[in-house]
């Protein structure tokens, strides 16, 4: 039902709306988004897609995206979808049980936390440039595994303190997760699959258990290794906990468990969330910000001459006083977030009416955060579509709302490890800009949305030694 004047995006039919915009694959979802994210902003920053019998507002003015995101912490109920996956973990879960999960986890992000994280970043990075010296023997390499499987690998330390690198382990987990990813977008781009009763007959229902299994083995068993490991620690301590100075995600959320606050199911919810969330991300934003330098030798050269300046040329580590100083290509970084937004909507059910600056929106409509039209709104001027890093460092060469840029998303439910996936992204890019040339063409990369934004093509890059041999 329509109960305001909101406008409808255009190519609307009779009684399907716009559902015919969504049917297909992930590149035909994306490909809707970026539609109906313009077609907003041509309208004035909030409009309606049409889906099924639902309305789905979608809103990229910044200010009222903002108060969307705060006047609604209750998550849509396609995040229920991925319930057996992802449990009530932070990213899925609402109320008193996101709140309690969200302050539990806070410390893992703090100054201190980054700056121990900093090592790890660094001994990865290395890993990453061994794994990339072996590929670029045969040729182009084709980063999207190599950049996953270290993601992967840094979380796992950061978070739960595993070193080894079980490579068998990573390929299985990553290919599960990309399974499970596509089929919760088949769901979601088939209405009639919303419905439990349908959805169990289905064979996406079949698929989705097999992966699940996979997936929950292999956290269950992090999970109970790490206890043994705490307990262990206890014994040899007699019974004494001690504080140790570095303490992981997984310690953290274990801690709360022995005072009965967490069970073992809320814990590996949030084991599962933070590897979704923390190492897919992250791997995107690093294979698609190495694909822009590879595209664009003239910024790739700046980055490079801000790493030399900054760090040196050599192979040293870069130490926590000197990522910060790495302003360019942090600017970099969030060009490349705004205009290739690894999440690129996130949907919300408010429970109350929520007023914008226009528009009223009724209680338990469906409401979009349109990042993808957010970041290119007309706030960022006349060139919001064009890549300019430069813009992030000029005085007024971004919008004065802090809000225009979504690409963590904005409000009380942003994300948790903005700092952690900035550090961690600026500190590879230092060890490889100092070590490599990398040649890309990012405009032959088709993207799709497959719950986060990827490139749908395999993405190659020709690595080539700063001093001038190839290995
Ligand atoms: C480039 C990397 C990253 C991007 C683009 C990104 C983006 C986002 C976005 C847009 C959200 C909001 C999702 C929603 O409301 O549905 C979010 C939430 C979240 N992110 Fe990230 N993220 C990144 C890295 C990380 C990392 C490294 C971690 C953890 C190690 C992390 C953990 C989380 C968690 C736990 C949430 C849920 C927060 C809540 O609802 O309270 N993210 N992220």
């Amino acid at each position: 039902e329509r109960h305001s004047n909101v406008p409808l995006c255009d190519n609307y039919l009779p009684v399907i709306g716009h559902t015919h915009m969504i049917i297909g694959g992930g590149k035909r979802l994306l490909q809707t988004v970026k539609y109906a994210c313009e077609e907003t902003n041509k309208k004035g920053g909030v409009a309606i897609l049409k889906l099924g019998l639902s309305n789905y507002y979608i809103i990229t003015d910044p200010e009222d995206n903002l108060t969307v995101a705060n006047g609604t912490l209750q998550k849509h109920f396609v995040y229920q979808f991925a319930s057996n996956w992802l449990g009530d973990g932070l990213i899925t879960s609402s109320g008193e049980t996101w709140k309690r999960h969200r302050k539990l986890l806070n410390p893992a992000f703090s100054q201190q936390m980054l700056n121990i994280y900093t090592a790890v970043f660094n001994r990865k990075s290395r890993n990453l440039i061994s794994a990339i010296e072996i590929e670029m023997k045969s040729g182009p390499v084709l980063i999207d595994t190599v950049f996953r499987e270290m993601a992967l690998n840094t979380l796992l330390s950061t978070a739960f303190g595993i070193e080894e690198e079980d490579s068998d382990f990573n390929k299985k987990y990553i290919h599960a997760v990309d399974v499970i990813l596509a089929l919760l977008t088949r769901r979601f781009q088939n209405p009639l699959l919303h419905y439990p009763f349908f959805y169990k007959l289905s064979a996406l229902k079949k698929k989705e258990e097999e992966v699940i299994e996979t997936i929950l083995t292999a956290s269950k068993k992090i999970i109970k290794n790490k206890r043994e490991a705490l307990n262990k620690e206890r014994s040899n301590e007699n019974g004494y906990a001690t504080e140790r100075k570095f303490k992981t995600m997984l310690d953290l959320l274990l801690k709360d468990s022995d005072g009965d606050a967490l069970t073992d199911e809320e814990i590996r919810d949030e084991v599962d969330t933070l590897i979704l969330a923390g190492s897919d991300t992250s791997s995107q934003l690093t294979l698609v910000v190495v694909m822009v330098l590879g595209s664009y030798p003239e910024i790739q050269d700046k980055v490079y001459q801000e790493v030399a300046s900054v760090c040196g040329v050599s192979d040293t580590d870069v130490e926590k006083h000197q990522h910060p100083r790495l302003v360019y290509t942090e600017a970099v970084l969030k060009e490349t977030l705004r205009l290739y937004p690894t999440v690129a909507v996130v949907l919300r059910k408010p429970e109350n009416e929520i007023k914008l600056k226009n528009y009223t929106i009724p209680a338990n409509s469906n409401c979009v955060l349109g990042i993808y039209g957010l970041n290119r709104h007309p706030v960022w001027g006349p060139d919001a579509h064009t890549f300019r890093p430069e813009r992030w460092l000029e005085p007024g060469g971004v919008p004065d709302d802090p809000n225009a840029f979504a690409g963590f998303s904005v409000g009380k439910r942003n994300c948790i490890g903005k700092t952690y996936a900035l550090i961690s992204t600026k500190i590879i890019l230092a060890h490889l800009v100092r070590r490599y040339k990398v040649t890309a063409d990012i405009s032959k990369i088709e993207f799709k949305m497959d719950v986060i934004m990827t490139p749908s093509d395999n993405c190659y890059v020709e690595f080539e030694l700063r001093n001038g041999t190839t290995t």
